[in-house]
């Protein structure tokens, strides 16, 4: 289990880890500094840039354990050694090799970025701006201490500019912040140390999230009971599609089966309907003329679950598709244009399970700009499941899934999924994964995983389409 915490409770974990240790805090940073070395002895020249707190101290204890390993280092020390306080003042004295204030002229194999961790209180600039410019724009390897320096730790996001590491040990408590918004790009790989704590010592500790993991898809029944048929894994309503707007619910449609349920209908815009057989003969289909004389959308026994929203428009037969599929019982599962059409509904369906809005569609249900959910995507999630009384799949880069109470974050995933329709396929894979009696956060953690992993591991790479991403699929589970 792998839990992450905010910069505040990282500091309480700092404290409580001492204590387990039964030693004081410069000790704590000597074990913090020696764990970091590991990672750094295969190479011979190292230059180790320190800041003006505890970061900068973790540096020079590297320094030092560099030193007396008879590898090659130097400090560029941004903030003069005169002028560092307590624990950092300590490790520098403690250093005994060379230290320099200006970004040198000679080769390294890797850059250890001690310049700030979870001090960080502004936005970077100056001096401390231009050596991350150097730092970033060096070929070597760069390897950064606790957090990649200018990434907020809790939030993710970039104060002014930050470090680019191509690896990055946290330790004793994983940062929220290098697991979602611009904290994977900036984090490169992360390693962990615990420096032999036990986590029964900070288990006092409220973490604000888990890590998704992806053993966790062995939940998906891999064999299935022979004495069973298609109406025994659930049976799906997929609705939007306004004229014009097939692919996106034939996308989602097709997640629903390729997730695993039995039986899915198309309700979509009755110009479709001779099409979606062409395209897809296992979908079942029922037009949609938008006008009264529709009939309500499930008639007989109501669909296990249902998910609607893509490619639905926002038109007259939008709302009206709107309002009959919020008068069915079944669980709702709702994406794209649903979630714009519930942001402007006067109430809530009792029956509404999952949301699956990007940033944008957030803001709108929130009621905030787009900014101010990056700015806390974490505080974001958890608002839209308490106000909506639902599970909410916040995407983007490291996807969050919150109940309100828990939150889970996906460390899988990349830009291969930014690709046209791939939020249809999301929704249509929660939809499936909830038909076949997964409850809603479950649904919804498995079905951010699969995608993610999908999407990391394409043989397509950055070509990957939405319809290459449903092709995939089995590959991750098999
Ligand atoms: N507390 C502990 O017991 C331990 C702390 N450790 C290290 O200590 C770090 C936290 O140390 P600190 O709390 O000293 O914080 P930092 O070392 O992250 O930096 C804080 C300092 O940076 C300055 N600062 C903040 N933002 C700035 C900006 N934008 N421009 C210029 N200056 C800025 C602050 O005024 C303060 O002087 C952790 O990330 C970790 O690396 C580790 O040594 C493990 C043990
Ligand atoms: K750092």
């Amino acid at each position: 289990m792998k839990l992450l915490y905010s910069n505040n409770k990282t500091r309480e974990i700092d404290q409580l880890a001492a204590e387990a240790l039964g030693i004081d805090s410069f000790a704590l940073m000597q074990k913090a500094g020696a764990a970091v070395h590991q990672y750094l002895d295969t190479h011979q020249r190292l230059l180790v840039v320190t800041g003006p707190g505890n970061n900068g101290g973790d540096g020079f204890v590297v320094a030092e354990l560099a030193r007396q390993q008879g590898q090659k280092v130097k400090v560029l020390a941004l903030q003069p050694v005169s002028k560092l306080t307590g624990d950092a003042a300590k490790a520098a004295a403690a250093y005994r090799g060379t230290v320099i204030d200006e970004w040198p002229d000679e080769n390294f194999d890797c850059v250890v970025d001690a310049i700030f961790g979870t001090g960080l209180t502004r936005e970077v600039e100056g001096s401390y701006a231009s050596i991350i410019g150097l730092i970033n724009n060096n070929e070597y390897k760069t390897l950064a201490i606790d957090i990649p320096s200018g990434l907020n730790g809790t939030t993710g996001q970039i104060k002014g500019c930050a470090v680019r590491a191509s690896q990055t040990v946290s330790i004793l408590g994983r940062n929220t912040g290098l697991y979602t918004l611009d904290g994977p790009a900036c984090c490169g790989e992360i390693l962990f140390a615990d420096l032999g704590v036990p986590a029964v010592a900070l288990q006092s500790v409220v973490a604000e999230a888990q890590l998704m993991n992806r053993e966790k898809l062995q939940e998906l029944p891999a064999a299935r009971a022979n004495n069973t048929h298609k109406g025994s894994f659930g049976h799906v309503l997929t609705v939007g599609g306004q004229a014009g707007m097939l692919g996106a619910v034939l996308l989602a449609g097709r997640a629903v089966l390729k997730s695993g349920a039995g039986l899915t209908t198309l309700i979509t815009d009755q110009e479709h309907q001779a099409l979606v057989p062409l395209y897809a003969p296992e979908l079942m289909v029922s037009g949609f003329s938008g006008t009264s004389d529709d009939e309500p959308l499930s008639a007989g026994k109501p669909a296990d679950v249902v998910v609607m929203g893509m490619g639905m428009g926002q038109s007259q037969w939008s709302k009206q598709l709107f309002k009959l599929a919020l008068k069915t019982p079944s669980p709702l599962v709702m994406d794209a244009d649903g979630l714009n059409l519930l942001a402007r509904s006067p109430v809530t369906p009792e029956h509404l399970r999952v949301i699956t809005p990007h940033p944008r569609e957030a803001a709108r249900l929130l009621d905030v700009s787009v900014a101010e959910v990056q700015q806390n995507r974490w505080l974001a999630v958890r608002q839209l499941a308490r106000r909506y009384h639902c599970v909410a799949v916040l995407k983007g880069s490291g996807t969050l899934v919150s109940d309100g109470e828990q939150t889970w974050c996906c460390p899988f995933g990349n830009a291969n999924l930014a690709t046209a329709g791939s939020g249809d396929v999301l929704a249509g894979m929660v939809a499936g994964i909830m038909a076949q009696g997964f409850s809603p956060l479950s649904a919804a953690h498995l079905a951010v995983l699969w995608h993610a992993l999908v999407g990391t591991h394409s043989r397509y790479g950055f070509t990957m389409t939405a319809s290459d991403l449903l092709d995939d699929l089995h590959e991750i589970i098999h």
